[in-house]
């Protein structure tokens, strides 16, 4: 709703209130559109300041109704009767005023701003456009290109910011309200017409820009439709009158609305909010669960990712003891995070806040610290050494967290005397720029440990989720199964290239052979040495292409053995100019190998095409996926989405794997799966998922509703 009151007499203020964000819902719009209309009327008020009740002016449309038919006012009217006014009509800006929100301001005649709040129209990152205006008045606002650029990335900006680019008039550290009254009775009587936006004149853009744009767009879009639809849109604006602009505004919206990919991203908007509620199987859940603050946290093993995580903690303004044992590794890794630091510094012309760092290479350091993070090597001993010597050295109510991507928190936790501080906290390389945080909880974990977790991934800006403990927790479970398929297929006739280019297609960033160059690949090789796939650990009574009774490929770990680790040794899946080269090169080397490896095992190569990529390597994936959820290791579908989307280069306008399923048809996922694990019965987990077959026997319900279908969590508390 709205609320309308009159100050000093002549001053009409409307206040939005629709907690948290005051968004516009169908009932806010049609009390903002009775008390405008009743403003304009009362012969008493000479002037309207607009504001949002709780510090926040609006945060858009209310996305929660673009699910069903939009009943109320609709924006676009509603903008134009208060630009038309012949009041003036002052916007006062405080919190936020993104999309239909900065749209509402920017249908007002003036626009003031609280120094710390901020405009945007992200639009885009929904699938949308700008639809009640914004495309054909922002451009005639700050010219073409600063448009272009806000409206096609829904990037927003600071207050201060917005000054120097038009968007809005002043930026006050004062009240904004009464700063926007006072300033509402300065204008009263002045010329409204070059207020109007929608009567201002463009200037003629930059020669080339949509072209140069659209061409930008398309390479780094990966396959999204609306900004390239926001192009067309500013377009418009620069080359047609306003009212034919609004109309072509008006269609490339409706295109948009119901596209599938605007689904995918306005599900992913809610998703990530929903894992911050996190729940447990122990009926612990973030509502009753406190976190405890951390002033002190320390970093054990300065790898890449301890690095990362080092630089991420001290981002966030907590001081941190960063250990590391090796001499030459501690040395490089203070280099490098200190490097980083000054790099940050020198972009945010601040200090460098190395002074919140300590280096050191003794343990007994870390006693006095509240959170510790292990960031070593996946070595099951090693780990359980050091967590040994933490339980000792550590004052007793530090958290023990582990950085491990895989191995048993459980296992970990059992060696300390406080199982119940121990969670894992799996952060993604490099963890100084990657958003995902995998919280996994143990057996133990306590709600405080586990609250403790998920608050300080907040306090670093990481999307955390609370998971389960298995291995490989949901990301990597999930990914083991996609990488094993793509290594089918090259065994079955595929090429790295072939493969790669159906899944960048799709849009994933880049291919998964790719991937494998750029992160190495002896990472995986360890892993499958620690569980006895290859190496030392094996069973070589079963045929060559067979391990522990399943179907398994060797040719990732011949590749290792010859050397070919990726990225860093110039071959791998592809050729590189130089060890540390960045651009893969398609290798006769690593075709005529895979020629050779077939008719070695009587391998028979036939053409595959991108369909069965896609289903072969997304739904085994998506399959594992169900029997996480069937498990409990996630709670729902929305948490292993956005696992996919913030840590694997899921494209977001496809909403993540579970989502992805819905949208394709859960009975069409369930019969390929049938069909693929007939063709291949050696590989277990193409066997649809007992929740999968659940969920089509009961008639494919939409993704919102699978939750139902869970088992439901019970509690030991
Ligand atoms: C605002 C934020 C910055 C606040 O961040 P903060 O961290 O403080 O809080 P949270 O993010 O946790 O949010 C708190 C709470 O609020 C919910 N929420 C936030 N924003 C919205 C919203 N806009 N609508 C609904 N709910 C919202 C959030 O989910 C949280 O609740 P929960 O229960 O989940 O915890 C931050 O939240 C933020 O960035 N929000 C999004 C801002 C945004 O993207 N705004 C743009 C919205 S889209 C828009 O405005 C469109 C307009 O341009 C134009 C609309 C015109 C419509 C015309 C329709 C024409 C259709 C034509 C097609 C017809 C074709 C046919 O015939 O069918």
């Amino acid at each position: 709703m709205a609320k309308y009151s009159r100050l000093h007499g002549s001053v009409g203020l409307i206040s939005l209130a629709n907690p948290p964000v005051n968004a516009l819902s169908s009932v806010v719009r049609h009390a903002i559109s009775e008390k405008v209309a009743k403003a304009f009327r009362d012969p008493e008020v000479t002037c309207v300041v607009i504001c949002g009740e709780n510090g926040v002016f609006c945060g858009g449309a209310d996305i929660r109704e673009f699910a069903s038919t939009m009943r109320g006012p609709p924006l676009v009217p509603m903008i134009d009767a208060i630009e038309e006014g012949e009041k003036p009509v002052v916007a006062a800006i405080e919190g936020v005023a993104f999309g239909g929100g900065l749209e509402l301001a920017l249908g007002c005649h003036y626009r003031i701003a609280h120094y710390k709040a901020r405009v945007g129209l992200p639009e885009v990152t929904l699938g949308l456009l700008p639809a009640a205006g914004g495309t054909q008045r922002l451009p005639r606002l700050t010219g073409v290109a600063p448009a272009l650029q806000l409206i096609t990335t829904g990037r927003h900006v600071a207050a201060p910011e917005a000054l120097k680019l038009g968007i809005v008039d002043q930026v006050t550290e004062q009240n904004t309200v009464e700063v926007a009254v006072q300033f509402a009775k300065s204008v009263v009587g002045q010329a409204l017409h070059n207020r109007r936006l929608s009567l201002r004149q463009l200037s003629c853009p930059p020669d080339g820009l949509f072209e140069e744009t659209m061409a930008q767009i398309k390479q780094r879009a990966r396959g999204a439709v609306a900004p390239i639809a926001c192009v067309q849109a500013v377009k418009a604006a620069a080359t047609l009158p306003f009212k034919a602009g609004m109309d072509k505004e008006r269609d490339l919206m409706a295109t948009l609305f119901n596209s599938g990919q605007a689904k995918a991203l306005q599900y992913s908007f809610f998703a990530q909010r929903s894992v911050a509620k996190w729940n447990l199987p122990n009926g612990a859940h973030s509502g009753i669960s406190k976190a405890r603050a951390v002033h002190r946290a320390a970093v054990i093993g300065l790898g890449t990712m301890g690095r990362g995580i080092v630089v991420s903690l001290v981002r966030a303004g907590i001081s941190v003891i960063a250990m590391e044992t090796n001499e030459k590794q501690l040395h490089t890794g203070k280099k490098m995070v200190i490097a980083i630091l000054e790099k940050d510094a020198q972009k945010h012309n601040a200090a460098p806040r190395a002074d919140l760092v300590h280096f050191t290479e003794r343990l007994s350091d870390l006693s006095n610290v509240d959170l510790v993070i292990e960031a070593v090597y996946e070595d099951m001993v090693l780990k359980k050494d050091i967590f040994k010597q933490l339980s000792m050295i550590c004052k007793p109510d530090a958290f023990l967290c582990t950085n491990t991507s895989a191995l048993n928190v459980d296992e970990l936790a059992a060696v300390t005397g406080r199982p119940e501080m121990v969670v894992g906290m799996h952060f993604f390389a490099p963890a100084h720029v990657m958003k995902l945080l995998e919280v996994v909880y143990g057996q133990h974990s306590s709600p405080e440990a586990v609250a403790t977790a998920m608050q300080l991934g907040k306090r670093l800006g990481k999307v955390s989720v609370a998971v389960g403990n298995c291995p490989g927790f949901v990301g990597n479970r999930m990914m083991k199964l996609y990488v094993e398929q793509a290594h089918f297929l090259l065994e079955e006739g595929a090429t790295p290239e072939q493969v790669d280019e159906a899944l960048e297609e799709f849009g994933f960033a880049m291919g998964i052979f790719k991937v494998s160059d750029l992160s190495g690949l002896d990472v995986g090789w360890r892993v499958r040495k620690e569980a006895g796939l290859t190496g030392a650990g094996v069973d070589w009574k079963e045929p060559p292409r067979r391990r522990q009774g399943r179907r398994y490929s060797p040719l990732a770990d011949l590749l290792c053995e010859k050397g070919h680790l990726g990225q860093k040794t110039s071959r791998g899946w592809y050729l590189y100019e130089k060890p540390g080269g960045r651009d893969p090169k398609p290798d006769q080397g690593l075709h005529s190998f895979l020629v050779e490896y077939r008719s070695k095992y009587g391998l028979k190569a036939r053409r595959i095409d991108k369909d069965e990529v896609l289903e072969r390597c997304l739904f085994s994936l998506i399959n594992e996926g169900f029997c996480i959820l069937d498990d409990g290791i996630a709670s729902g579908p929305e948490d292993v989405d956005v696992i996919y989307v913030h840590g694997y280069g899921w494209p977001r306008h496809r909403g993540g794997p579970m989502f992805y399923a819905d949208m394709v048809g859960l009975s069409k996922v369930l019969e390929r799966l049938e069909f693929y694990h007939q063709a291949h019965p050696d590989v277990p987990y193409l066997k649809p998922s007992p929740l999968l077959r659940k969920l089509v026997r009961n008639g494919s319900p939409p993704i919102r509703e699978w939750r139902e279908f869970l088992k439901r969590p019970h509690s030991h508390l």
